[in-house]
């Protein structure tokens, strides 16, 4: 039971991986509204094809012009989607319905539940608010949390070991600090992404006008429009989004590399000593990959790699809180 609830949960976050470089490859390839409607396109639970179709879909939806690839594009993100959130809802129902018999843990899947919910919801605001770029924002982040959980339950039900009873650690709460400085990078890259910045700032390693950056200009909100394709904001506020991304990495980058170098001097089981050298291989070509994104001007393939390599980071760092709390070995 244990065993096969490990492998769904396996390939649970494998799918997890695919839909959010899914998710990504439509809002990279600015897909995001080939469906103007959610959760069918354009009334069909597929992307209209035949003649009759069309006629039917574009009557009723006379503002917006199908174009097949990006709607199918869409689709396909929704379908696998789809296939996830039953998933999810799968493991949640066989955790409860085993509680007694086998300690699998519940309250992490059902938090799972619910987040995927709210993930579904976030997808139809994005098509129904026009790409508001607060909710693509919030849906990138959902896609990375929901990744990151069910990551967290692979590594929870793979390992026989329970978690250390005494007080958090300070070697816990030091890579919990460091999660979250990279949780808010990973969200100023969806800042970039939804509010259409990347192309604004084109120089390296700063941008090529900088004095038109401002800090102020970053409280510029993009709100109150009908349509946000393409993005709504001045260039200088693009431009700071922008350079606030490349900027944090220099934080996130020196906050995981005192990380690591504080673990590494007092570890001593190889596994957790892998992990750590893990999160700064994956740092090391993150770096790499956002500088030649921009230096080759942002090529749609090597963003997406981008991003995921973005998942990895997250993953592996959640993968040290838990090597931590589980005492892995004699690794902490
Ligand atoms: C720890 C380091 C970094 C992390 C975790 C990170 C993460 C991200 C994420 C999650 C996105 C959103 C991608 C999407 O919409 O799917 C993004 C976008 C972006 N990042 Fe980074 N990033 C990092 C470093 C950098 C660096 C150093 C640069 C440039 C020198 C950079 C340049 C960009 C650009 C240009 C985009 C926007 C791509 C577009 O909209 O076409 N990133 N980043």
């Amino acid at each position: 039971m244990q065993y096969n609830y490990r492998k769904i949960a396996l390939f649970g976050c494998l799918l997890a991986a695919v839909v959010v470089t899914l998710g990504a490859y439509t809002r990279l390839s600015n897909s995001g509204l080939g469906c103007p409607d959610w959760p069918g396109c354009y009334g069909f639970m597929s992307v209209p094809t035949l003649a009759e179709d069309v006629l039917v879909a574009q009557s009723q939806f006379p503002e917006s012009e199908i174009e097949h690839e990006k709607a199918w594009i869409e689709m396909i993100h929704r379908y696998f989607a789809a296939i996830l959130g039953l998933l999810v809802l799968f493991l949640c129902v066989i955790a409860i319905r085993y509680k007694r018999e086998s300690p699998l843990p519940t309250k992490l899947v059902c938090l799972l539940t619910l987040l995927i919910l709210f993930q579904g919801a976030l997808g139809m605001w994005t098509v129904t608010m026009n790409l508001q770029p607060f909710i693509v924002m919030g849906h990138l982040l959902g896609g990375f949390s929901i990744l990151s959980l069910l990551s967290l339950l692979y590594f929870r039900v793979a390992t026989s070991l329970s978690p250390l009873a005494d007080k958090v650690s300070h070697r816990f709460k030091m890579v919990l600090f460091v999660l979250g400085i990279l949780v808010i990078q990973i969200a100023l890259g969806g800042w970039v992404a939804a509010n259409y910045a990347a192309p604004h700032c084109t120089g390296l390693p700063a941008c090529n006008n900088m004095e038109l950056f401002s800090i102020n200009s970053l409280f510029h909100l993009p709100i109150g429009q009908e349509n946000y394709e393409y993005g709504v904001l001045p260039f200088e506020t693009r431009l700071s989004i922008h350079f606030v991304h490349r900027f944090w990495a220099l934080v996130t980058s020196i906050a995981i590399f005192v990380m690591a170098i504080k673990l590494y001097a007092l570890a001593t089981s190889t596994t957790f000593k892998y992990a750590i050298l893990w999160v700064v291989a994956l740092l090391i070509i993150q770096l790499s990959v956002g500088a030649a994104i921009v230096y080759l001007q942002f090529p749609l393939l090597l963003t997406l790699f981008h991003n995921f390599m973005a998942a990895m980071l997250l993953t592996s760092m959640v993968r040290l809180c838990f090597l931590i709390k589980y005492r892995c070995g004699e690794a902490v």
